[in-house]
């Protein structure tokens, strides 16, 4: 479903030199199927969230290309409605003068297609993200950190894209407040079958979540695992990262 290609990216770097380019991705590629949830882990500064960037076509590969059913993720048209996100930074994530009822129908509103929304759906997605209708009225700083997650959850799955990127979406809650995003999006997943691009620190949340871990290294992908094969990692630098996990 999606089919990543050789993908590299560089940045100006900053000061006084300023035609210097940091390389962050190096020829990275890989598939996610339909339905599958793929854990992006690795250290910070590794390139994870700028590879979610690319995919979500925030951004655009230096090389190589980004295929979305067999088609270029360029093209807008083919992103629409079909590839959503939910980053860590919840607050921002929301228009604070919008009610929970108005951020849910945006990306519904931004979809060109005769998809309309309906009183019935706003409904039925916070259902399905476990809040009762009452919240539809509410707004953002009226809801704790981990109703403001599912409103970002349910606005996600909206309109029933077939990918989401979840960009440490657990990392700003409280421990409980984060297996129970965990539990929901693992209930999500089996109802709605979309796949999740999973991009976290937490090697434990990704080995609750996934069905295989990507382990990325200086914007390479250093090993792909099964989740249930996560303890035979093969490579020094995958062994002593999970090492330094388990120890924490
Ligand atoms: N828009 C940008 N312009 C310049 N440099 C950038 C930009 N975005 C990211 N970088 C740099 O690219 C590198 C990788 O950043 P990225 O956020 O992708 O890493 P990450 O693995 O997601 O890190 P973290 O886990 O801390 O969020 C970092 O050195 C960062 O400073």
């Amino acid at each position: 479903m999606l089919s990543v290609n050789g993908v590299s990216k560089s940045y100006n770097k900053s000061g006084w030199f300023q035609k210097d380019k940091q390389r962050v991705l190096e020829d990275v590629s890989f598939q996610c199927g339909q339905g599958e949830c793929l854990g992006i882990i690795g250290e910070s500064g590794s390139g994870k969230s700028t590879l979610g960037r690319l995919i979500l076509g925030i951004e655009r590969p230096d090389t190589g290309e980004i295929l979305f059913e067999g088609k270029r993720l360029g093209d807008a048209k083919i992103r629409a409605g079909n590839i959503s996100a939910v980053f860590q930074d919840y607050t921002s994530s929301i228009n604070p003068f919008f009610t929970v009822e108005q951020a849910i129908q945006e990306p519904l509103n931004n979809l060109k297609s005769g998809l309309k929304s309906h009183s019935d759906l706003i409904d039925d997605l916070l259902l399905q993200v476990g809040l009762h209708s009452d919240y539809r009225k509410k707004y953002p700083h009226e809801l704790s950190g981990g109703e403001t997650q599912r409103v970002c959850i349910a606005r996600a799955i909206s309109t029933s894209p077939k990918c989401i990127v979840l960009d440490e979406a657990i990392s700003s809650l409280d421990g409980s407040v984060q297996l129970q995003i965990l539990d929901l999006l693992k209930d999500l997943r089996s109802k709605i079958n979309t796949a999740y691009i999973f991009i976290t620190h937490d090697i434990q949340a990704a080995a609750y979540i996934c069905d295989r871990i990507m382990i990325f290294r200086n914007g390479s992908i250093e090993e792909m695992v099964s989740t249930d094969q996560l303890k035979d990692v093969q490579s020094h630098y995958a062994k002593k990262l999970l090492q330094m996990t388990i120890l924490n």
